[in-house]
Formats: C-alpha cells, sequence, structure tokens
C-alpha cells in the first residue's frame, strides 16, 4: 500500500502555480514586495438580481491556522522544490490586512468582496484557497436567498446532504443556506457546528421495513411527540393521509400532529386534496410539507397552481446549485509595490471590456437615499476618496459612461469591514443568526424590482470620476508601452 501523508494541513489547499510563483518571487528577492488583491465576480448566478455575500468564516478560520506543517514541507520537498525554499515556507505566517464585505451582504458584479494586502508570495499563495471557499458559499447562499424570494413565509428545509459535493460542502452550503435565508436543515452536524435549527420526518424505508404503513406511523407516534408523516409510498390519498389522520386519532394528545409530508406525484393536486382531508379530520393546523427536486421555478408554478404546501424540503438543486454550479468569482492583482516602497498600480488589459482589470485600492460604497432608504447602487471610488463630502454625487455607467445620474441627501455606507491588520485578526465574527437576519433586513435597501428572480433590473455598480479615468490612464500606458515595443 502507499503511504500517504496525513491530512493536517489546509494551506497546501492550494494550485501548484501559485507554489512556483512564490518561489520565483522568493529567489528574485521579491517575495515580500506589498501587493494588492481583489475577489469578485462578472456576473450575477442563476439571472439573479443580486447575490448574497458567505464564506467569511471559513476564510478567517483558513488564514488564522496558514502556516505549513511538516508533511506539507515533506511533500513539497518530495517533489523536488529545494532545502532553502522549503524553510522560507517553514515559517511563513498570513501577515497581511484583509478588509471584507460581512457576510450575509447583497453584492453585486465588479465590487469587490474581498481585498487582499499582504507580501506578494502570501497574497498568490491564499489565492486558490478563498476562491475555493467564496465562490462555492456565496453561490449557495444566493440560491437560498432566491428560493426565499418564492416562498415568501413558508418554511424552507435544507435537504441536500445525500446529494451535495461531499461531506464539506453539504456542510458549509447548509450553513450559507441558512444565512441566504432558509429556516432549517436535516443535516445534524450542521446543527452541531454551526446552531443551525435541524428538521427531520422520516423516510419511505422506514414504511417498507414495517410492510405496512399504519403500523409504522403507530410505531413513529409511539416514539415521537413531534410527528410528521411521509404519506406517498403508496398511495397518498387511499392510503397514506387516511393513516395518518387514523394514527393521529388514536394517540390523541400524546403527540402533536405538526405535518404530513408528500415526496412525489403531484404535488398541487395531492397538496389539495390532502388539504381538505386533514381539514374535514379536524387538523386544520396540521401543515403539508413536500419534496421531490424542488427548485424556485417549481415551486413559483406549484404556487401558482394553488398548491397547498406550507413546508418546502430542499435538496439537489439547492445544495448543488444544480442550474449553474459555479459562480466565477476571480482573485486579481491592483497594485504592487515598486522597489522604492511605492505602491503601483496594475491593470490587466482584455479584448473583452468586461475583463479589463480595474486598477489601484478601491473601496465600496452603497448609497443610500435618505429620503426613502433604498439604495441607488453601489459606488466604487479610490481608497483616498470620500464619496460622503461630495454632494451632489455624480453616478455613472462604467461602460456605458453617458448613463448617469446625480445623487443628494444620501449616506455613503462603506461596506467593507477590517478583518485581519499586518496579520491579526481584528474583526468578531457576528453569530450565524444575526448575519441570517442582517442579510434578510438589508435586501429591504432594495427596490422589488432588482428582486424578482426573472428578469430583474440591472442594479447600478459605478466608478467613481477618479477611478474611472484612473482606469482609462492606465489603459492608455499600456497601450503606449505596447506600441513602442521592438521584439528583436
Ligand atoms: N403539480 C406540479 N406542477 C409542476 N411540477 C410538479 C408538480 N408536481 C410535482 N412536480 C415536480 O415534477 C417533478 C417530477 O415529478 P415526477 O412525478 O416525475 O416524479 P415523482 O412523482 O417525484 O416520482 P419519483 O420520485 O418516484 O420519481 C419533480 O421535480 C416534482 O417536484
Ligand atoms: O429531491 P431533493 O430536493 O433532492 O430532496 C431530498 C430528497 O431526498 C429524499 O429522497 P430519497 O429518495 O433519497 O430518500 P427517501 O427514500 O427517503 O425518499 C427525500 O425524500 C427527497 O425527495
Ligand atoms: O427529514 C426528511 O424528510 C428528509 C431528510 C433528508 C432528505 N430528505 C428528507
Amino acid at each position: 500500500m502507499i503511504d500517504f501523508y496525513n491530512d493536517d494541513s489546509l494551506s497546501i489547499h492550494t494550485d501548484l502555480y501559485q507554489i512556483n510563483m512564490t518561489e520565483t518571487y522568493w529567489r528574485d528577492n521579491f517575495h515580500n514586495r506589498k501587493a494588492v488583491f481583489e475577489v469578485y465576480f462578472r456576473k450575477l448566478p442563476f439571472g439573479n438580481g443580486y447575490a448574497i455575500f458567505a464564506g467569511l468564516e471559513k476564510v478567517i478560520q483558513f488564514l488564522k491556522e496558514f502556516h505549513f506543517t511538516e508533511t506539507d514541507l515533506s511533500y513539497l520537498r518530495e517533489q523536488g522544490y529545494e532545502e532553502d525554499f522549503l524553510k522560507y515556507l517553514k515559517n511563513m505566517r498570513f501577515t497581511g490586512t484583509v478588509k471584507a464585505m460581512k457576510e450575509g451582504e447583497m453584492v453585486f458584479p465588479n465590487e469587490p468582496l474581498l481585498r487582499i494586502e499582504a507580501p506578494i508570495a502570501e497574497a498568490q499563495l491564499i489565492e486558490t484557497p478563498i476562491l475555493n471557499i467564496v465562490n462555492y458559499q456565496t453561490l449557495i447562499a444566493t440560491k437560498a436567498s432566491r428560493i426565499r424570494q418564492i416562498i415568501g413565509d413558508d418554511v424552507a428545509l435544507e435537504f441536500g446532504t445525500r446529494r451535495a459535493q461531499e461531506m464539506e460542502a453539504a456542510i458549509w452550503g447548509t450553513r450559507a443556506a441558512y444565512i441566504g435565508g432558509f429556516d432549517a436543515t436535516s443535516n445534524v452536524r450542521a446543527g452541531k457546528l454551526f446552531g443551525i435549527p435541524i428538521a427531520g420526518t422520516h423516510a419511505h424505508s422506514m414504511v417498507q421495513a414495517y410492510q405496512d404503513e399504519y403500523t409504522a406511523f403507530k410505531k413513529y407516534a409511539e416514539s415521537h411527540k413531534n410527528c410528521t408523516f411521509l404519506v406517498d409510498t403508496y398511495d397518498v390519498l387511499r392510503s397514506g393521509v387516511p393513516n395518518a389522520i387514523k394514527v393521529a386519532k388514536e394517540m390523541g394528545d400524546k403527540i402533536n400532529f405538526q405535518s404530513i409530508r408528500i415526496d412525489s406525484g403531484d404535488l398541487a393536486y395531492l397538496s389539495k386534496q390532502a388539504r381538505k382531508m386533514l381539514d374535514a379530520a379536524g387538523y386544520t393546523n396540521t401543515k403539508i410539507s413536500a419534496s421531490s427536486d424542488l427548485d424556485e421555478y417549481t415551486i413559483m408554478n406549484l404556487k401558482t397552481q394553488g398548491a397547498k404546501i406550507d413546508i418546502w424540503g430542499i435538496g439537489t438543486k439547492l445544495i448543488t446549485a444544480y442550474d449553474q454550479p459555479a459562480l466565477g468569482a476571480v482573485y486579481k492583482i491592483v497594485a504592487i509595490e515598486n522597489e522604492n516602497g511605492e505602491m503601483k498600480d496594475t491593470i490587466k488589459i482584455s479584448a473583452n471590456p468586461e475583463k479589463v482589470t480595474t486598477p489601484g485600492l478601491k473601496r465600496v460604497y452603497r448609497i443610500i437615499n435618505k429620503g426613502n432608504n433604498k439604495s441607488e447602487g453601489d459606488y466604487i471610488a479610490l481608497d483616498y476618496e470620500n464619496p460622503q463630502e461630495e454632494e451632489p454625487l455624480k453616478m455613472f455607467h462604467p461602460v456605458h459612461t453617458y448613463i448617469s445620474k446625480f445623487v443628494t441627501n444620501f449616506e455613503a455606507r462603506e461596506l467593507h469591514h477590517t478583518i485581519f491588520e499586518n496579520g491579526k485578526l481584528v474583526y468578531e465574527m457576528p453569530h450565524l443568526e444575526e448575519i441570517r437576519s442582517f442579510a434578510r433586513e438589508n435586501l429591504e435597501l432594495l427596490w422589488d424590482e432588482y428582486k424578482r428572480t426573472l428578469h430583474p433590473e440591472q442594479y447600478p455598480v459605478d466608478l467613481s470620476q477618479a477611478c474611472w479615468d484612473n482606469k482609462m490612464q492606465k489603459i492608455e500606458e499600456v497601450k503606449t508601452k505596447v506600441a513602442k515595443m521592438k521584439i528583436n
């Protein structure tokens, strides 16, 4: 048997090219040059009008613990890295400064979700894990929030663990879904780790095991106070619902007949009929829950059909972000220290205007109209600017610059918070409940036009004049340099 190393570190959870670039920087004595990187995505997922940022807690855990262990170094030694470089890696810790959006913040394309200022070697090595974390968790929180927009005040249960892309995804995906507005999860470990309420019914296997639906319901009721009976193993209306009612009547006050669950068939028709039967039997407070490949589209459709469903159990299509399995957030360098210790802005040019990076250290502000407490848009400014002092504030589209407006009577709310300061964690992570409430209440800032699930209005994310001018100047500089290049 091949003897593999113990999985005792996440620091090596990075792409090989990051280590190779780090080696180049180190051998060139360039590794301590301060660099600034930003994390952002270019396109909203699922055609939604906003995204919900999640992943910060795990990023913090990762950066706090960042160091190469003996097993990491042994493995790298085996790959041919030399001792002097390994010694450098051994002593490396994260010493940078990180600014980030709060978890649960609504976020939009092209705005920095995180800003990392660190020696280039450190900043480079943490790119892959940060993207790995933020891309997935933000995607799932957004999907969950989108589902919440459709279900209104109904209950949403996260049922996805069995279909998730492995165990970590189930756990952190569940947490992200809770931030996005789900009410509970079936994953007991997620409850233990994060305090997320846990909820669950029973499976078809229990009914099949007893080989008799009535007996199965009765045995369950004899061992549980709170009962939800799964009524679709044989025939929902002829067998499942009548058996559930029969057991509930027999058990009387000994149980809370909380709900029935329907997991197959025509959920609209069956739920309407089941509602009538429960009501007729006097169980008007007993809820109906449904599951079976649900997503926001099916739920919307079921609601238009008048389905009598109060509780939605959602697995696969949430936890795997089935219709768009990747967010596409990137990590781009925007400034680097030169040999004189001065920070110089950097730019990446592309034939595709959306892929041209925006140089310089930036901050993101939400421009909130004080008259109606609605957001006018987000405003990306250079680090030294203070948009609050500009009255009126000109906001213009960063690509179609003729689209502009002047805003008065506004609050420019800065969205970044300092998380690490020179390697020291200075941010106190809010409790998960607080993050979830913040995500819900914060959405009140958005007009409904941005929140609808189909063809929402495009929320403005504008650049300040100085930020835009700086970008244009850098584009000119690069073009001039390229034009003067002589290739021998
Ligand atoms: N009234 C309805 N309108 C729209 N979609 C529905 C309705 N009822 C159920 N669905 C959805 O239809 C899809 C497929 O249901 P289908 O009947 O094929 O499978 P099922 O009943 O779940 O059976 P099984 O689980 O045994 O495959 C599911 O995604 C389900 O959520
Ligand atoms: O459909 P999803 O949104 O992914 O929700 C999770 C599904 O997992 C269970 O089915 P499964 O067939 O795995 O087990 P069961 O025998 O208990 O129905 C449950 O009944 C749901 O249908
Ligand atoms: O508790 C349930 O009903 C449940 C849990 C996981 C997956 N499907 C259903």
